[in-house]
């Protein structure tokens, strides 16, 4: 049954409770956003400080050995802490899949999606929610999502969606060597000759697949699809479809630059775990997703992570040449829980860890 569209109790049991998510209510073709998910001004994009003529670095990596290829991935690391990469070896097909996989898995009934709902769960590594935490949002975003923690492919063919599962798998695997490619390049820069038993298990060591669903908005100007926030990764791999709506903080700046979408790319950002470890010469950069009016719009970011148990800080061979670390040891699990405990606010993940 339609709930009521004023009584935010039983709106929220609806969308967040029943499977439904905010993909029910928009199929309900309701006309006016209900003010549960009518956002504060400042927590809106403010389009008047979006920049039209500028975008993030846009790399070709098909030889990803030659050194102009590596400065400007570093470059765009340390400047932009966003970039977008074509000819990058994962292949088209595998992107196609996964994102038809993500349009499939968001089609099932709602009491079959229930069943991926935190509470209803056998696992605490597959939860399917609506906004980013709802029990503390105090308004929601207008996004679903499943979100995934890999722990091997047993435990992923036992528990993550029959649906979609195959696909993502092989998307994360089919990344695996472009992933470790990068962190080579950006570990260069900060004297770090080569990815070892060592220093691989703390750039790489775990991943987390999210699967987004940015149904559309009554009102998509009222509310936000993903509110102003880094990521907590080492690095992030973003799959996004054609619809757009990623806006990237410029760094040191109140400006905004939209990622417009281009076939066959990936885009990948520095999260706040790389701008520790690096000392903060790589920037995990705000970003921000607006609700569509016209369009559905999915997303398909692997977060790759230090694993749980990983004391993480300035990594040594960055702080030895005397530079006065910026951020102290924390271990990595309660990095991630203070991530979860509060609503996106920017860049304040990263308080948590400063000397
Ligand atoms: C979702 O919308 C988003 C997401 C993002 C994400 C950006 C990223 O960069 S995600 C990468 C995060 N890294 C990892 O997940 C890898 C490391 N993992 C861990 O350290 C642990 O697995 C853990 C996440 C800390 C979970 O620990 P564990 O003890 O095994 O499990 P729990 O006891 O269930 O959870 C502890 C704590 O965290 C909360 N939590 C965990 N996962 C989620 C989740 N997917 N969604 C919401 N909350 C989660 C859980 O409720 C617990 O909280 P307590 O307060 O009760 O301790 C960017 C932007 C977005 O909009
Ligand atoms: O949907 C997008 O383009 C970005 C999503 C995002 O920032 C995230 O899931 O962390
Ligand atoms: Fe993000």
């Amino acid at each position: 049954m339609a709930p009521s569209l004023t009584d935010a109790r039983e709106l929220k049991a609806f969308v967040v409770d029943e499977g439904h998510g905010v993909k029910g209510l928009s199929e309900l073709k309701i006309k006016t956003l209900p003010d549960l998910f009518i956002q504060p001004l400042e927590k809106r994009l403010d389009l008047s400080k979006v920049v039209p003529q500028e975008s993030i670095p846009v790399i070709d990596m098909s030889n990803s050995e030659d050194p102009e290829v590596e400065e400007r991935i570093c470059d765009a690391a340390e400047n932009w802490g966003f970039f977008q990469i074509v000819n990058h070896g994962v292949p088209v097909s595998v992107l196609e899949d996964v994102k038809e996989a993500t349009h499939q898995f968001f089609a099932l009934r709602a009491d079959e999606k229930k069943k991926y709902l935190f509470k209803n769960s056998p696992t605490k590594n597959v939860r399917l929610v609506t906004s980013f935490i709802p029990e503390v949002d105090k308004v929601l975003e207008w996004k679903d999502y499943l979100s995934c923690f890999y722990v091997s492919d047993e435990e992923a063919m036992a528990f993550w969606p029959s649906i979609c599962r195959d696909q993502v798998l092989e998307y994360m695997n089919k990344s695996e060597s472009l992933i470790k490619r990068l962190l080579e390049v950006l570990m260069k820069r900060l004297g770090i000759p080569e990815l070892n038993e060592t220093n691989e298990p703390i750039l790489m060591g775990s991943r987390r697949i999210n699967l987004n669903y940015y149904p559309v908005c009554p009102n998509p100007e009222l509310t936000v699809g993903v509110g102003g926030h880094s990521d907590v990764s080492t690095l992030t791999v973003l799959l996004q479809d054609e619809t757009g709506g990623l806006y990237v903080r410029k760094l040191n700046s109140e400006n905004w630059v939209h990622v417009p979408p281009i076939k066959g790319s990936l885009t990948i950002n520095i999260g706040d775990a790389l701008q520790i470890m690096s000392n903060g010469q790589y920037k995990s950069i705000e970003h921000h997703v607006v609700a569509n009016g016209h369009e559905n719009r999915i997303s398909v970011p692997i977060f790759v992570n230090p694993r749980p148990s990983d004391l993480i800080g300035p990594l040594q061979e960055v702080v030895k040449t005397g530079e006065k670390g910026l951020y102290k040891q924390v271990l990595y699990s309660d990095y991630v829980k203070h991530f979860y405990r509060k609503s996106h606010n920017g860049k304040d993940t990263i308080d948590f860890a400063k000397v």
